[in-house]
């Protein structure tokens, strides 16, 4: 009935909760200014635009309406009753919106209109086209896009068919009657209220008077601003891909509205045009509202389709109104004090819009450019608590919010002391400036005073050393400015949530610019005003927001900023934010006059340093996170994961109670990750399991029945069937096989791996596999060449001139071929390898090793130690041999891992093959010179 058509990656625009868009109608949609996916949507758009040579409202959005609690995402109902959180689950993460609260249907939308408003606020108007389902959401940030399929209303083979015939005529008529009932509503109330008028009333009556069978489909999706339906109602007949369907539930809904009215009316003859009536007013006062405002459906009044700037209100009250919003727009550019520069701008700006009509296209633009010039904060900040006491108030922040991670709060805290005194050292500085420049301003007042030339040129000299003072002072207070912290570190591990803590450890506004996917330059620095729409970049917006000059901003992602492209070079733009020589005059194209950017504290995250270009980097000061141990994760979910989930999932401490044996087996069994973030989720999935078994207990009258206890066992129902086992327990003893250790290079992350080694008949070749870079082949043949060359001392042949590869081939593999592996550090892993295959003596898999191996069999320095250990302890390992050239680095390494690891240092093969292998004979070893003389 329905027949789908191929799917396409489009732009989601998430509508707001209880917004629902059907195709053919008509949409406003007000975007705050804490909503900044919808200017990275818009600004996606235009670009899109100008690259195919199309209009805005040729590119093609979706809008996709919010999940409802008491249905699945296909629209079937889940719960009858309306839990009562319904609200705030509704509301939940309305900001901070994921893809899982998105509902499976949506419409493709084309964008008509933007109008701007008063405040950061502006409106999106949209119109919905045709009806589609989400297939998967490919992209979150910055802003959502998803693969969809689209679904038209083909009905061509069924609309002969009566029952067809029979649900069009009765849509058909049940509409008309709604619409009757909603005229003579209107009607009757007193005049004001809102209500259906006449003329637009028998325009509709007209519109469902011609529709055709064919398009009972658009029909029903029409009916659907009429009547009046519950959110799920909403969503189900949006999921009703199915014509008849469709048609069925809206017709069920506007019976169910009839019946309601006719219970309140009393009818004596029922046409399309005259009812005797008599009517519970508030009633219909209240079907009016929430009905008939919102009818807006193109060519039927409501605003025009295509784009339209702001509404244009007539008469002369309209004028009043206008001057007094020009007033109020002048009052309000008086109060942010512009900087002279900008000052002139807004000057010129205004003088020109006084001279506009409304009714002018040019006219909103102008003025929602002077609202966006007004709002930025130029001169307003918050008072910097920064003093004696501050120090010690931030550790206890920290600590507050924090569990562990020591290194990083010293090193924080030592940052607060250089902003300190940064800031008091500008403090003296802009004092100095201060006095330079009234000195400055004296002299000038002083020149035509006086009279001889000699005097004058004195005077002269005085003026400009004074503004050359003013000049040198200037620029000593840009550069002595605080680093930029880059705090890199794998996700989960509270980059994000520190940042966030030293904001309020200084008392200073908080605000996260995402970065990820950022690919235009011009979301950073803005549109220039010549395009429609055009809008600031991130980092104005974000002033606007936090409405301060000296914010804390935090850079998230800034590893995953796109590359130079056509669309501009998003890093550059970057670079210009983060340095301090020229941030002070950052240039948005929007606002087109310098902003001081140099009050703004700039924190910026990442995950790795591999990707973020090195001139970026170099203005950074690089703050390492590495992964937690399982004990520190133990301690951290306890003190702070359980209590914050449990308070978010509205129950009470003592309703549900974790133990330190539960937490570590989410931790084991659950999940597997550097950081803390899924077992914030999975302690939240807990959480709400236990919320859930509290109310139906309560609700079963029984409450004694339920345990707020929870135990190992319990977590199997909760969490399903464990996710992971110890990896090294999958793992069987055979010769040929040897744990190795690498430290991922995104994410500060390690962990093991499994070096595989067969041999085969063959002419003495190796082969890889496992996704294996060029320095690991090299360093397979490094140790397949140590091990023919010492085969004979190893016992492996009878004959120290003996070939032990001659008739043989290897074979070497590393599994989990998603890792990308290079490095030579798996060299003496490799090395142990081929003599376990080759002498049969199994490795035990709890033995893991690393290390650089040498031809002449010394072992030599890694890097990754750290991440290696802190990885290999988590896998279950017990023993792990390094290179005895990398002690140092592991004193670095958590005393937990370090106490539940044994670590062995070698300098050589041979002193390696011993701890592998103690018990082993080696039978020609005699004929080898000493060990000590060896290294
Ligand atoms: N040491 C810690 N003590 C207490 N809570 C922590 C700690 N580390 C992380 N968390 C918590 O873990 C969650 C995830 O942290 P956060 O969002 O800051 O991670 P992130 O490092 O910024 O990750 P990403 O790189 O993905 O942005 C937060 O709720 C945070 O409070």
């Amino acid at each position: 009935m329905a027949p789908a058509s191929q799917s396409a990656v489009v732009p989601v625009i998430p509508l707001a909760k209880g917004t629902v868009l059907f195709p053919g109608s008509l949409l406003r949609i007000p975007v705050p200014p804490s909503r900044s996916d919808i200017p990275a949507l818009i600004s996606n758009v235009y670009t899109r635009a100008s690259k195919g040579s199309r209009r805005v409202d040729q590119v093609p959005v979706v809008c996709v309406p919010l999940s409802s609690p008491l249905l699945s995402r296909r629209g079937q109902l889940l719960l009858e009753k309306a839990p009562e959180e319904y609200n705030e689950l509704l509301e939940a993460d309305d900001r901070n919106l994921r893809k899982d609260r998105l509902y499976g249907y949506g419409v493709t939308a084309k964008i008509t209109g933007i109008q701007g408003q008063n405040g950061a606020e502006f409106i999106l108007l949209v119109q919905g086209i045709s009806r589609i389902s989400v297939d998967k959401v490919t992209q979150e940030q910055p802003f959502f896009e998803a693969k969809v399929k689209s679904h038209s209303d083909a009905v061509s083979r069924e609309i002969d068919s009566d029952d067809y015939q029979e649900l069009f005529e009765s849509l058909k008529r049940l509409s008309r009657e709604l619409i009757s009932y909603l005229r003579v509503s209107a009607f009757l109330l007193s005049s004001g209220s809102a209500g259906l008028n006449p003329l637009l009333s028998r325009r509709l009556e007209q519109f469902i008077a011609r529709k055709q069978a064919a398009e009972g489909g658009s029909l029903a999706d029409f009916m659907m601003n009429v009547v009046e339906a519950s959110y799920e109602d909403k969503l189900q007949v949006l999921a009703a891909v199915d014509v008849k369907k469709r048609m069925q539930k809206v017709i069920e809904l506007m019976e169910r509205q009839v019946d309601d009215v006719k219970g309140n009316i009393n009818v004596t003859t029922v046409t399309s045009t005259a009812i005797p009536i008599r009517i519970d007013q508030e009633d219909m006062e209240k079907m009016n509202k929430r009905n008939i405002k919102k009818i807006q459906i193109p060519g039927l009044g409501g605003p025009p389709a295509g784009f339209s700037f702001g509404g244009m209100p007539g008469g002369g009250q309209a004028e009043q109104q206008d001057a007094d919003e020009l007033q109020e727009l002048e009052k309000k550019i008086e109060d942010a004090k512009l900087p002279p520069e900008a000052a002139k701008v807004a000057e010129r700006e205004f003088k020109r819009l006084k001279h506009m009509q409304p009714a002018q296209a040019e006219y909103q633009v102008v003025r929602t450019y002077l609202e966006t010039l007004a709002e930025i904060p130029w001169s307003i900040a918050t008072d910097d608590p920064i003093g004696t006491g501050t120090l010690a108030a931030a550790r206890k922040q920290l600590d507050n919010d924090h569990y562990g991670i020591e290194k990083v709060k010293k090193r924080l805290l030592s940052y607060l002391t250089i902003v300190k005194l940064m800031q008091s050292t500008n403090e003296d500085v802009d004092r100095q400036i201060k006095e330079a420049e009234q000195e400055t301003t004296e002299l000038e007042l002083g020149k035509p005073a006086a009279k001889n030339l000699s005097l004058d040129s004195e005077l002269e000299e005085k003026i400009k050393a004074s503004s050359l003072k003013v000049q040198m002072l200037q620029s000593k207070r840009r550069t002595e400015r605080a680093p930029i912290l880059l705090l890199v570190g794998p996700p989960g591990v509270g980059k994000t949530s520190i940042a966030r803590s030293i904001a309020t450890a200084l008392g200073r506004q908080f605000h996260r610019i995402s970065l990820g996917g950022v690919r235009d330059e011009a979301e950073i620095r803005g549109h220039r005003r010549t395009y429609v729409a055009a809008m600031p970049g991130l980092i104005v917006q974000g002033l606007r927001k936090v409405g301060v000059a000296n914010p804390v901003f935090l850079l998230d992602e800034i590893d995953k900023l796109g590359m130079a492209n056509h669309n501009g070079d998003p890093s550059a733009a970057m670079l210009e934010v983060l340095d301090p020589e020229q941030n002070h005059t950052f240039n948005d194209h929007y606002v087109n006059t310098p902003i001081d950017l140099s009050k703004v504290l700039f924190i910026a995250t990442a995950n790795s340093l591999d990707t973020i270009p090195g001139p970026l980097l170099d203005r950074m000061e690089i703050l390492e996170f590495s992964g937690y141990t399982t004990l520190e994760k133990r301690h951290i979910a306890l003190r702070h994961l359980v209590p914050k989930q449990i308070r978010v999932n509205g129950l009470q401490e003592d309703q549900v109670k974790f133990n330190g044996e539960v937490v570590s087996k989410i931790i084991e069994s659950y999940t597997r990750e550097s950081g803390v973030r899924n077992l914030e989720r999975e302690i939240g999935s807990v959480c709400r399991a236990k919320a859930v078994e509290y109310v139906e207990a309560n609700d079963k009258g029984q409450p004694e029945t339920y345990r707020a206890d929870l135990t190992v066992e319990d977590l199997e129902t909760i969490l399903g069937i464990e996710r992971f086992e110890d990896e090294i327990a999958e793992k069987n003893t055979q010769p040929g096989i040897v744990t190795g250790l690498v430290a991922y290079s995104s994410g500060g992350n390690g962990g093991i791996l499994f070096i595989e080694v067969l041999d085969m008949p063959g002419d003495g070749s190796v082969e890889l596999t496992g996704n294996l870079g060029k320095v690991l082949m090299e360093s397979v043949k490094v140790a397949r060449s140590w091990v023919r060359n010492h085969a004979y001392e190893l016992g492996l042949t009878r004959e120290p001139t003996e070939n032990i590869m001659k008739n043989r081939s290897l074979h070497v593999h590393c599994p989990s071929g998603a890792v990308p592996k290079d490095g030579p550090s798996s060299g003496m892993a490799q090395a142990i390898a081929l003599i376990s295959l080759l002498s049969g003596r199994p490795v035990p898999p709890t033995m893991a090793m690393t290390g650089e191996f040498q031809l002449s069999g010394h072992v030599k320095r890694v890097g990754g130690i750290k991440e290696k250990l802190i990885g290999a302890y988590r896998a279950g390992v017990k023993t792990v041999v390094l290179p005895a050239q990398n002690e140092k680095d592991a004193r670095e390494v958590p005393s937990e891992v370090k106490d539940g690891l044994k670590i062995i240092y070698v300098s050589h093969i041979w002193e390696a093959i011993r701890h592998v292998w103690p018990d082993a004979q080696w039978p020609n070893e005699t004929s080898l010179p000493p060990l000590q003389a060896r290294l």
